[in-house]
């Protein structure tokens, strides 16, 4: 079966400085696909790339099969949405009107929303739990209640995939978990293919079916969440010690840091 987003050898460089190198991977459809690693290792940029919001430098990026430069914007935006991890700081809108330009590829010419678009934003609101503020600026909300906002603007795109950039960063633990239940859902139900960055490890273990560990641009590891999530693999990448065993009740990977230095590593910038 053809993997909703796949790479082959992707590299990509800022002005010059290379920071990804010879990515390849399957992000099979329908699967939550979390990337880890530390800062700087290239996490968000794999994202953007994905997103089609940059292009390569070499290699290539498969939509469903196909070369993603040659879609349209417009098919593009109605295939994929991305929720990016920095959000801007201004955005004069409220939170239903931010949730209802997501509609957009979706209106025909004049661009009219129709009762369903405001039905979809309704339940998008109402899934991420900010319809209480949907004629509230989204200047005037905390940064908890914009990240769910600009997730519940994703969802109203109705994308066959998602993509989001530490979407759990700035939430408590009751809404990391809705949010993260949220996504699951959305993939049972509709198939959707989610991919997201991520800091959290245990989260990941917990909710994601696939994990790609980036090291300084390159894939240090790939798997199911019981092959990357050890030890020895991902104490060499965080440069710490890193405890795993395994969740009583979830039987998933469980990591703790732990003090102390890993012997014979030496700490190594971004
Ligand atoms: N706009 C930019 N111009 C130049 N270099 C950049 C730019 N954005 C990121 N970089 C550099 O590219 C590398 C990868 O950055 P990226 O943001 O993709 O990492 P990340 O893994 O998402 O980091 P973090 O976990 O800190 O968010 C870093 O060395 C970073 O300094």
């Amino acid at each position: 079966m053809t993997s909703a987003l796949a790479t082959r050898h992707l590299a990509f460089s800022y002005n010059g400085t290379r920071v990804l190198h010879n990515i390849t991977l399957d992000i099979p459809r329908g699967s939550l696909f979390t990337i880890i690693g530390p800062n700087g290792s290239g996490k968000t940029t794999l994202l953007r790339l994905l997103a089609g919001l940059c292009r390569p430098l070499s290699g290539h990026i498969l939509l469903n099969g196909r070369e993603l430069q040659r879609f349209k914007r417009r098919l593009r935006a109605r295939t994929l949405a991305i929720v990016p991890q920095s959000l801007p700081q201004s955005f004069p809108f409220t939170v239903q009107q931010a949730v209802l330009m997501a509609r957009a590829p979706r209106q025909g010419l004049l661009g009219f929303e129709t009762r369903t678009d405001l039905d979809m934003a309704q339940n998008a609101m109402r899934y991420t739990g900010v319809d209480h503020l949907a004629h509230k600026s989204m200047d005037r909300i905390s940064g908890g209640e914009r990240q769910r906002a600009f997730i519940a603007r994703a969802l109203c795109q109705e994308p066959d995939i998602l993509l989001l950039d530490e979407p759990t960063a700035a939430l408590d633990y009751a809404h990391q978990i809705r949010i993260m239940d949220l996504l699951a859902d959305l993939r049972a139900t509709k198939g959707t293919t989610i991919v997201l960055v991520s800091h959290d490890l245990n989260l990941s273990s917990m909710y994601a079916d696939h994990i790609l560990l980036l090291h300084q641009g390159k894939v240090a590891c790939q798997g199911s969440p019981e092959q990357v999530l050890q030890s020895a693999i991902l104490e060499p990448a965080y440069g710490c010690r890193l405890f795993v065993d395994t969740h009583p009740q979830t039987g998933r990977p469980r990591i703790m840091p732990m003090p102390g230095n890993i012997p014979g590593h030496r700490a190594s910038t971004p």
